[in-house]
């Protein structure tokens, strides 16, 4: 955004391209620009490419073409040194389940060549509120806690930029909430980080900015409110009592339509923050209150793709 002035980019992938061995190409020309200190959110249905496009910036994917700068430097000739500034928290933890959390983390540090330092590990455990387990192995732990586990692991290095593929896939309401305020604690301490997911919610939760991926190209990259303003996804239907032959004029504040003859009246936006049940709510209301009769309400969200065809559609009118 240019009336926001220079900011200090930390990554910028230029023309990133994968093609897998098999043929099929995840990414396609993929131009992207983080800046330092923000939470970005890579926000994309599932095979979109948000796994290959962090594992081509974490050294897993080889990239087909284009070019990856870290910290300012071209990070296919600087391999070592940048990945050693760089943490992953992938979507499975592969670490041995009969090892501790204090060995696990420790020797997650070490791999990065890094000196043992017992003070920061025992400052990221207990950041992760994992300092009680340290002495347990990982098998022992709950599915939550395994989840801490990856994110001290990845923070042992003392990364300056961290990538979390979808840190909450799978997990509860509340785990998911309290990983939300993890995240957050980091970004606070001065990490930049990247999450992937497919959740609207999490998106818009955590991140200062979102960009929206789908099969393998960024659609568009957004300040986090502005982005939720674009995508509207509620959608009700509200069944008539008596047909209407037109749109009363008490209901031109609501996105309506008429249809099945009049029968039925959609609604379709809502400012994906919630805010379109509560309009529903605002327009039953005022249909009971001009007497106008209904027998059921279907009411839903539109998914992640839906909301993407309609939103892509839009930009090409
Ligand atoms: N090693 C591979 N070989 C061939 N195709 C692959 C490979 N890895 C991924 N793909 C394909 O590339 C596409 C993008 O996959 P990717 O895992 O990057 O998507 P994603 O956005 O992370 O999806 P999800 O949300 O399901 O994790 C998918 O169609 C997938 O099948």
């Amino acid at each position: 955004m240019p009336h926001q002035g220079k900011m200090e980019s930390i990554l910028e992938i230029r023309g990133l391209t994968k093609t897998y061995a098999g043929g099929f190409t995840a990414l396609h020309g993929v131009d992207l620009d983080i800046r330092k200190g923000e939470i970005f959110a890579l926000l994309g249905p599932n095979g979109a490419g948000k796994t290959t496009l962090i594992g081509a910036v974490c050294g897993l994917v080889r990239p087909s073409s284009g070019t990856i700068r870290v910290f300012g430097e071209d990070l296919g000739s600087h391999w070592r040194s940048l990945r050693a500034r760089i943490g992953l928290v992938p979507q499975e933890l592969a670490t041995d389940m009969f090892e501790t959390v204090m060995h696990t983390v420790n020797y997650s540090r070490g791999l990065f060549g890094l000196a043992p330092d017992a003070g920061k590990i025992e400052e990221i455990l207990k950041a992760l509120s994992l300092w009680d387990k340290r002495n347990e192995q990982i098998r022992a732990l709950s599915g939550g806690m395994k989840r801490r586990v990856l994110i001290a692991k990845a923070l042992a290095h003392e990364p300056q930029l961290l990538f979390l593929d979808e840190p909450t896939a799978g997990v509860d309401v509340e785990l998911r909430r309290d990983m939300w305020q993890q995240i957050a604690k980091l970004r606070d301490l001065g990490t930049t980080v990247i999450l992937t997911t497919h959740y609207i919610e999490e998106a818009e939760e955590m991140a200062d900015r979102v960009g929206i991926i789908q099969a393998g190209r960024i659609r568009m990259v957004e300040q986090t409110s502005v982005m939720m303003k674009q995508l509207g996804r509620t959608e009700a239907h509200i069944r008539l009592a008596q047909p209407l032959a037109d749109i009363p004029t008490m209901l031109d504040r609501f996105a309506v339509t008429l249809g099945d003859g009049g029968a039925e009246l959609c609604y379709r936006g809502g400012d994906g923050a919630g805010g379109g049940k509560a309009e529903v709510a605002e327009l039953t209301k005022t249909l009971v209150a001009a007497g106008i009769d209904y027998t059921s309400i279907d009411i839903r969200e539109s998914s992640l793709e839906e909301i993407f065809v309609n939103l892509l559609e839009g930009e090409a009118q």
